[in-house]
């Protein structure tokens, strides 16, 4: 298991390098470009710069999060050739300094949805959350000046200002967009990127829905284990791999996390974990919570128990992480409470390490 953090440039994160490399295991930063728009070719000068300057505080740049798809590929327009060769650009280019996953998602219009980016929990921490109610009730044309009113200056990924003008014609595009035509429209793209990845020895890790349900009126295909089997099988390569979101697939209560870890693990198809706890209210709202168990509703020292058995050689990352001890931060993307996911999270793998290689006693007579 790779540990790494989700970082999101000088420019558009309050974290830096520096204090990233004080967290104990952290190896490799969760790069990328976050200023760049859908669909046009990463620039090669671009790519090394950030590599130079991750390389430099001594991390590696092997995950990419996120290359993210232009609309016309999802919504199968006759553009979408030219995008798809942008992208296919952008995997070799980024293959070129070395950047083995690259993690993305196939959600129409909008990345993650919440209806409140700081829900105070009652140790005073604050969350994002999410209310089906509120959400419902929103208008999604007011929705971008919704979130970024309350998201402290920051931009939020998939969500750049300069999109607004573009949603209410979308929201149109996608009203004949059926689930079915989607999933098409997402193996053309595999069919297309994967022989490419495959050949630069990339693994393309495609995200989870978040939250896994239709949101207004959006067609979602990457919801459950079906939707994720479906998917793997399209193009059935290891290239076609998956991001395991325990946050995003937890937040329907349909979803075993159990069994569909176990299942991607044993079919060696997970490239990339995100391990974010959640607790679901008895309605299925859901906001989320520190990483440990007891916090939330998501089995999470079980989860990486399984991580442990496979002996899963991937990246993981600790997901969205609280807003403590004053923090001012992008909404998810603090640095303490992560730091302390990430600490939670090496410390189980290391406990059932030694477990499975039979260290407990040495370790503790060490200790003694
Ligand atoms: O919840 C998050 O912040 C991330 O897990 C997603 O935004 C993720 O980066 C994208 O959906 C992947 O393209
Ligand atoms: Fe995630």
């Amino acid at each position: 298991m790779n540990m790494t953090l989700r970082w999101f440039g000088h420019l558009d994160d309050s974290v830096t390098l520096k204090q990233i490399k004080q967290i104990p295991k952290v190896g490799g930063i969760v790069g990328t470009l976050n200023d760049l728009k859908a669909g046009e070719a990463w620039p090669l000068s671009r790519i090394r710069a950030l590599h130079r300057e991750v390389t430099l505080e001594g991390f590696s740049l092997e995950v990419i999060e996120s290359v993210n798809i232009h609309e016309d590929i999802k919504l199968g327009l006759p553009s979408r050739d030219k995008y798809i060769e942008a992208y296919i650009e952008t995997i070799r280019r980024l293959a070129s300094v070395g950047v083995k996953v690259i993690c993305y998602n196939f959600m129409p219009v909008f990345d993650w949805t919440r209806s409140d980016l700081a829900k105070v929990l009652p140790d005073k921490s604050t969350v994002l959350a999410y209310e089906r109610a509120k959400v419902e009730a929103i208008d999604p044309n007011s929705l971008l000046s919704h979130l970024t009113g309350g998201a402290g200056g920051f931009s939020l990924p998939g969500w750049e200002p300069e999109r607004l003008q573009e949603i209410v014609p979308l929201l149109e595009a996608y009203q004949h967009i059926t689930e079915e035509q989607l999933f098409l429209n997402l193996t053309y793209f595999l069919e297309k990127t994967v022989p490419v990845a495959a050949e630069c020895g990339v693994k393309l890790a495609i995200h989870p829905d978040d939250p896994p349900w239709p949101v207004f009126g959006l067609p979602r295909i990457v919801k459950n284990k079906s939707d994720l089997i479906r998917i793997i099988e399209a193009v059935d390569h290891p290239s076609n791999s998956l991001t395991l979101c325990s946050g995003s697939l937890g937040a329907s209560l349909t979803n075993d996390l159990s069994d569909i870890f176990q299942t991607f693990l044993e079919r060696d198809r997970v490239a990339f974990v995100h391990l974010r706890n959640i607790r679901h209210e008895p309605n299925g709202d859901f906001y989320e919570t520190a990483h440990c168990d007891e916090a939330g509703s998501v089995p999470m020292t079980h989860l990486i128990k399984l991580l442990s058995t496979y002996n899963y050689q991937g990246f993981i990352r600790p997901d969205h992480g609280r807003m403590i001890w004053g923090e001012k931060a992008r909404p998810g993307y603090g640095l303490y409470d992560r730091a302390l996911g990430a600490m939670y999270i090496q410390g189980q793998w290391d406990s059932f390490a030694n477990q499975r290689e039979g260290r407990s006693e040495y370790e503790t007579s060490r200790n003694a």
